[in-house]
This record gives C-alpha cells, sequence and structure tokens, in this order.
C-alpha cells in the first residue's frame, strides 16, 4: 500500500489482562477508531459472531491465508493460530483511520519488524493471581487452556518493556481514560506500506 495516511497502533497483554474489554470501552467513545478482525483456528465461544469478533477457520483455510501472504502477522496461541488479514488493515489505513491491532506478543514482535512506526502498548494486570481470577471469572475457558495462558502470561509479560508504554488496568474506567489519551493526542508516525 502506497502513501498511507492513517495509524497502526498495537494492543498486547496477557489473555485475561482485560484488552478487549478496554477496547469494547474505547469503541464505545471512539466509534472512529477501526479495530482489525482477526482471523482464527479457535472455536467461537457462546455469542461470538463470525466477521464480528473474528473469522473463524479451519487449519487448512488460516494456512492458505499465510500460503497467500494474506496475513500481516500471525502466530500461534495456547494450541491455536491467529493473524491479522492485511488487506483490510492497508484499506483502513489508507482511507485515514486509526487502526488497533489486539494480538499476542509474537505476532507484535512480527509488527515492530515490518512496521516500525506502528506504536506499540501493552496491557498489564494488577497483578498474576488478579490475571488468573480474571480468566477463571470470565468462564470461557477450560482449567487447562487456562493454565497453558498462565504459562505464556509469565512469557509476554517479561517482555513488557519491549514495548512504548505500559497500562495496568487496575479499574476499566480509569484504564480506558489513559489508553485513550495514549491513542489520541500521540503523534504516531505513519506506516508507508502494509
Ligand atoms: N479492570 C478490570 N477489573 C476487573 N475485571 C476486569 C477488568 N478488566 C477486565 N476484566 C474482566 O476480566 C476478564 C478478561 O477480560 P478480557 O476478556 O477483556 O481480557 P483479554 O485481555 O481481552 O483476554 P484475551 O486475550 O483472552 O482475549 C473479563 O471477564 C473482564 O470482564
Ligand atoms: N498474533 C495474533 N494474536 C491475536 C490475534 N487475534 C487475537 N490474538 C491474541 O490471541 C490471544 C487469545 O485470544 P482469545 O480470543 O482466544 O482469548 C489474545 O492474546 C489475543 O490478543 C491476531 O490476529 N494475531
Amino acid at each position: 500500500m502506497q502513501h498511507a495516511i492513517g495509524k497502526l497502533i498495537v494492543l498486547t497483554g496477557p489473555s485475561g489482562a482485560g484488552k478487549g474489554t478496554l477496547l469494547k470501552a474505547l469503541l464505545a467513545e471512539h466509534p472512529e477508531l477501526y479495530v482489525s478482525i482477526s482471523a482464527t483456528t479457535r472455536s467461537p465461544r457462546p455469542g461470538e459472531v463470525h466477521g464480528q469478533h473474528y473469522f473463524f477457520l479451519e487449519r487448512a483455510e488460516f494456512d492458505q491465508m499465510v500460503a497467500d501472504g494474506n496475513l500481516l502477522e500471525w502466530a500461534e496461541f495456547a494450541g491455536n493460530c491467529y493473524g491479522t488479514p492485511r488487506q483490510p488493515v492497508a484499506e483502513q489505513i489508507a482511507a485515514g483511520k486509526t487502526v488497533i491491532l489486539e494480538i499476542e506478543l509474537e505476532g507484535a514482535r512480527q509488527v515492530r519488524a515490518s512496521f516500525p512506526e506502528a506504536y506499540r502498548i501493552f496491557i498489564l494486570p494488577p497483578s498474576f493471581d488478579e490475571l488468573e481470577n480474571r480468566l477463571r471469572g470470565r468462564g470461557t475457558e477450560s482449567d487447562e487452556v487456562i493454565s497453558r495462558r498462565m504459562t505464556r502470561a509469565k512469557d509476554e509479560i517479561a517482555a513488557a518493556n519491549e514495548f512504548d508504554i505500559q497500562i495496568v488496568n487496575d479499574q476499566v474506567e480509569r484504564a480506558v481514560q489513559e489508553l485513550a489519551t495514549i491513542v489520541f493526542p500521540v503523534d504516531t508516525p505513519v506506516p508507508t506500506s502494509v
């Protein structure tokens, strides 16, 4: 993509830290933002809608997207694959939108390598125990999956300093306001190609 005029923001943090919760609240205040819809091989949770929360794909379909170069980044996370469809992000940035990717650490590292202009935010839980409480309280994962996600969380939290800024999601309202002040006044450089 040439002559891009929008911004690219990456939101990362351990599963259960509250990334989705904060983004939902930010979008309610700022519907002009564009949040990328990822592809995943994970099964839908109750209430999740194909094309709205994720594009739920078979593994072969996901692998084809990778082979065709249609993902901006992708990674395996706790037994499933997740990736960012390239074209919608390119189109939204070209249209001048601020685009947000909610992705895990490996994907964020790939975006840093491809698009160093992207602004990268890390969401931290107040504590490790609270992270587990939130994951368990959400009630969407089995004990085994929670355990895999908690193991991964240790590596992710250890990498928080790789990011431009860290936000502790202690209280949703406070953390959303902090996120808003970061997303809006920051004059992030414009990606030159996606
Ligand atoms: N500040 C907070 N205080 C208490 N509970 C919270 C807070 N933020 C989020 N939660 C709750 O924690 C759980 C996990 O939040 P959420 O699903 O947004 O996490 P996530 O980081 O998007 O997870 P994943 O990466 O797995 O998608 C949810 O039940 C949510 O309601
Ligand atoms: N690298 C990528 N990671 C992604 C993408 N979409 C979501 N995610 C991350 O996966 C985990 C698990 O998500 P869940 O919905 O199963 O709880 C979480 O950290 C997401 O941020 C993506 O496109 N690429």
